[in-house]
């Protein structure tokens, strides 16, 4: 019968392909992994998260979610194999062991669903949700752009025709406003690591305001242990620092929320490659990219394990 062991994790699926594979992960490994579902999409689709958990109840958690922007396909590609890795690694290596022995994981691996099956049927490049916007011809709202946290400001469009719409107002958006309710009724949440494409930068709050955040320092260290540790698995290189002074000006992000609601550690990786292939990366990278993030995910669980 079909199982996780004979899914190829080299090359870009479907999102019914995802869908079927989670199912295929939760029953490979029904003691650590169960699938919940926090909401829907504008289209109704389940938006699904993946729980990996040891026990215990409501234990500290660390979120992980990948595809906000849906034409960003390795990232979702790169969530499937390392939700893949924790499961086949508990019980072995010694780090997730840990960490899973003390907290829970929650996974969002197609956090824009409409997004990502339109990246499929029509347009490779969107990124936005598809919802519809009043008074425009333009769809969707940049999800990215959509948290209250510096809303409204110089970093995201007023105009719904921009690909950085911020939206109508904070948490308009279905998939933002699940994610938002369950981080705030689940209350132990103490990292927040949203994946993008493409840069091969790793970004810590703030991107709506120039002032540093007032744990800097240790996110700066932190972050910097990561992008080496990444490094030395096959030589890519990564930056790394706040959001404004690494990338550019950005308000309303998922990062700056979960920050200014508490959750400390909260970082951005934008995966490979840095302009070459971009958003079109070749699948032949998948494995590549996600085996050279798994030792810098890890030092970022181990440190909030250890703090
Ligand atoms: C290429 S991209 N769209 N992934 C770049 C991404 C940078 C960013 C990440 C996190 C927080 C703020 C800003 C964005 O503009 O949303
Ligand atoms: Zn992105």
């Amino acid at each position: 019968e079909r199982s996780t062991r004979t899914f190829d994790f080299a090359s870009y699926h479907t999102i019914d392909e995802i869908y079927d594979w989670m199912d295929m992960l939760v029953d490979d490994h029904p003691s650590l992994v169960s699938k919940i579902q926090i909401g829907q999409s504008y289209e109704k689709r389940p938006l699904y998260v993946l729980k990996f958990s040891t026990g215990g109840a409501n234990r500290p958690a660390i979120w992980l979610d990948t595809g906000i922007h849906s034409r960003e396909w390795i990232t979702q590609a790169t969530g499937v194999w390392t939700a893949n890795k924790i499961a086949k690694e508990y019980g072995r290596d010694p780090s997730i062991t840990a960490i899973l022995d003390s907290m829970d994981i929650f996974f969002e691996i197609v956090t824009n669903p409409d997004g990502y099956a339109f990246t499929h049927s029509s347009n490779r490049m969107w990124r936005k949700t598809r919802s519809i916007n009043a008074g425009s011809h333009c769809v969707g709202v940049d999800p990215n752009r959509n948290w209250d946290a510096g809303f409204g400001g110089a970093g995201s469009s007023s105009n719904p025709c921009s690909e950085t719409y911020r939206g109508p107002y904070p948490h308009s958006e279905s998939e933002v406003k699940a994610i938002v309710d369950f981080i705030r009724s689940h209350g132990n949440v103490k990292s927040v690591i949203s994946i993008h494409s493409y840069s091969q930068m790793l970004l810590f709050p703030y991107g709506y305001k120039r002032a540093p955040a007032p744990d800097h320092q240790e996110l700066n260290e932190l972050a910097k242990k990561a992008v080496n540790d990444l490094a030395a698995v096959y030589g890519t290189k990564y930056t790394y620092g706040s959001i404004v002074d690494t990338i550019y000006l950005a308000d309303g992000t998922t990062i700056d929320w979960a920050y200014d609601n508490g959750v400390k550690y909260s970082f951005t990786f934008e995966l490979r490659d840095t302009g070459r292939y971009g958003f079109l990366l070749p699948s032949t990278q998948i494995i590549p990219t996600a085996t050279e993030t798994w030792p810098a995910l890890l030092d970022i669980m181990i440190h909030v394990l250890e703090h």
